[in-house]
Order: structure tokens, then sequence, then C-alpha cells
């Protein structure tokens, strides 16, 4: 569990400006070059170091921690807030500024994070549709839960035939939405920011060809 302390600098207007006009009118926003070239590149080697150091295991499926590669094919690897690397502490310079940035303007009380990278082998079968957060029978805001899903790309481009889209269903659904139902698909393209509220997207992450890296998080309410 990481609490973010300090204050940064605020993210540029031109950043900024649309990600909460998006947020507020569709609950989701996509931001393209959200981190640059340089920081893709360090953070996708990091990631790419510690599976070769044997820190990736297979991640798990909701309720249980039981791993089903058929649901799931992802690896991943926690990250902490007090790890030294330069990268990780870029990257959570900017969790920072992103949760700054919601509480004041969406009001969300948006309190700690966790975050960690993942890599979805060649060939993987992607994770199946989910929600990140089990739904509530009141609304508003539920203490201690995941809020604020986030995803950022680490991939080098992403060729189309590669597969491996994010598909975000962008109606509301009680229980997991039929295949056909409304979405977009949202390619896994570096540097690329995904942003939506937890408790209200099913997703699903297609089949990728080739190795699909990224770094997801979670901000939670108090
Ligand atoms: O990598 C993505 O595009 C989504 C990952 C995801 O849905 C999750 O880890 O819960
Ligand atoms: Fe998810």
């Amino acid at each position: 569990m990481n609490h973010i302390a300090f204050t940064p600098a605020p993210l540029p207007e031109e950043v900024a400006d649309p990600l909460l006009d998006a947020l507020t009118r569709q609950h989701y926003c996509v931001i393209d070059q959200f981190i640059p070239a340089d920081l893709i590149a360090s953070l996708r080697d990091l990631a790419l170091t510690r599976q070769q150091a044997g820190f990736m295991h297979q991640a798990g499926t909701s309720k249980s921690a039981i791993t089903n590669p058929a649901l799931r094919g992802d690896q991943i690897a926690w990250l902490d807030e007090s790890d030294p690397h330069p990268a990780l502490r870029k990257y959570f310079a900017l969790l920072s500024k992103l949760q700054q940035l919601v509480n004041r303007n969406l009001m969300m009380g948006l309190d700690t994070v966790e975050t960690h990278f993942a890599i979805y082998p060649a060939g993987s079968s992607g994770y199946a549709t989910h929600i990140d957060q089990f739904q509530q029978h009141s609304p508003g805001p539920v203490s201690g839960s995941r809020a604020l899903t986030l995803i950022i790309y680490l991939n080098e481009g992403w060729p189309e035939e590669a597969g491996g889209e994010l598909r975000l269903y962008t109606g509301q659904h009680t229980a997991q939405p039929l295949p056909e139902a409304a979405h977009i698909d949202i390619s896994p393209t570096g540097g690329r920011l995904v942003l939506f509220l937890s408790d209200r997207f099913w997703h699903t992450v297609l089949p990728a060809k080739q190795a699909r890296l990224s770094v997801t998080g979670w901000f939670k309410t108090r």
C-alpha cells in the first residue's frame, strides 16, 4: 500500500484539461504520450529485468489467488513507492500528480495506490471480462476500495495485427455484458494512459501475439 505524501508540481494544462473533461463526461479517458519515450523505455527495461530476475509471478483472478492462465495470462510484480529506482521515482511522482488533479477537481477522495508491472507473454490468452471492484448495492464511494483504475502501456509501438487491445464496455452493466455489447478497443501503444472508474466498467484484455507490457494501478479511497 503506497501513501503518496508529497505535493508535486501539477500536470500541464494540455494534459490535465482533456483528462478531466473526458473523465467527467464519460468516466474514462485515454491520453496518448502521457509519459515520454525515455520513461517508457526505462520502465520497460526494469519490468523485463525483474522478470529475468524471477520477481514476476503468475497473476490470480479476483476473489481467489488461484491462477488460471486461460482466464488471466499475465505475470505481475508489485511496486513500492520507497523503491529508489529513478524510473519508479518518476512514475510515482506522476501518480501523485494524477491523484492531486483528480481529488482537487472531481472530489474523489483518492488516498492510496496499489500498482504492479504486468507482462502478458506472446501468445497469451489475455484477461477474461471482469470488473476491478465488486459493485455495491448503494451508490457513492466505498471506503478502502478501488476507485480509479490506471494503466500505462510500455510497448515500443504496437502493430494492429498483434491484437492485445483493452476492450472497455462503455455501458453500465450490473452483470457481465455480452461480448457484442457496446465497447471501445484500446490498443496498448507505448506511453498511452487509460483511466476509468473501477466500479463501472467491465473490460477484457484480448489475446496478444506479442509480449504486452504495462504498469497498472488502482487508486483507493480512504
Ligand atoms: O492491461 C490492461 O489493458 C488491463 C489490465 C486489467 O484489466 C487488470 O489488470 O485488471
Ligand atoms: Fe482490470
